[in-house]
């Protein structure tokens, strides 16, 4: 894996109102890895993210995706982003949305109807494509939010608790469908609460109370620990700071 950087988060710190929610976080994300932001609900992952992806801005400090500060619309093009709860159109087919999507970044005709097929596909809903949104299961929902968010062909893709909410089987066969898109050179940020998840990580960063306390492999972070779970490794690393 090549050690070039896709995100550079550079002494961020986002607060809403009064409120400081992240406190001067600092890491790199490196092209091509699948990196996993660990941390209980509330520590501030979705916050992260969602400056990662352009959506929102850091309060200080500066986030620079492929070496562009964000926000930035071109670069957001480049992004795909999955949001924790789906935005769909309920009462459309599953087609119907990913045409819609499509029509958005500007995928028109035959491009569009075979980007259409790849990406139904890839997330396995190939024979319920015609079906309205309101008939699908939650997990559906995530798989097509799935689908929906890798359209363009996104350099990157940042996927905010992709799997919340979906049974062992269907978790496991999203995680097989990033190593694929990961294989084709997609860089992947994944947010979860969940350890296993995060052990499927090549890095991540642990966060708490809007804080880094932890950054690197899996196995590194336990190593330093001498933990034998990422969650003791966690509970070291939170420990440590407090
Ligand atoms: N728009 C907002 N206005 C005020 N406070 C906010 C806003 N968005 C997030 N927060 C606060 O920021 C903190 C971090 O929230 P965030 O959603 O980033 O956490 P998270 O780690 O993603 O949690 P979860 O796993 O539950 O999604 C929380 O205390 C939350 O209440």
């Amino acid at each position: 894996m090549s050690k070039e950087v896709c995100i550079r988060v550079e002494n961020v710190s986002k607060s809403f109102g009064k409120k400081q929610v992240i406190q001067d976080v600092t890491f790199e994300i490196y092209k091509g890895e699948i990196f996993g932001m660990l941390g209980p609900s509330g520590a501030g992952k979705t916050t992260i993210v969602k400056m990662m992806a352009g959506i929102d801005e850091a309060s200080k400090g500066t986030i620079f995706v492929f070496d562009t500060k964000m926000p930035h619309l071109q670069m957001m093009k480049r992004i795909g982003f999955m949001a924790q709860s789906d935005a769909l159109y309920n009462d459309l087919t599953a087609l119907e949305n990913l045409q819609f999507f499509a029509m958005i970044y500007g995928l028109k005709g035959s491009k569009q109807k075979k980007r259409i097929e790849e990406v139904a596909e890839l997330v396995n809903l190939t024979n319920d494509l015609k079906k309205p949104v309101h008939a699908y299961s939650g997990g559906m929902k995530r798989r097509l939010s799935l689908a929906v968010a890798l359209l363009h062909n996104p350099d990157l893709l940042i996927l905010d608790e992709p799997t919340v909410g979906i049974d062992p089987v269907l978790r496991q066969a999203i995680w097989e469908e990033l190593r694929r898109i990961q294989e084709k050179g997609t860089t992947i940020v994944v947010t979860t609460h969940v350890m296993d998840e995060a052990e499927k990580c090549q890095r991540l960063a642990m966060i708490r109370d809007g804080r880094l306390i932890a950054v690197g492999s899996p196995e590194d972070l336990k190593k330093e620990t001498h933990s034998q779970t990422l969650e003791e490794a966690f509970l070291y690393f939170g420990g440590a700071r407090a």
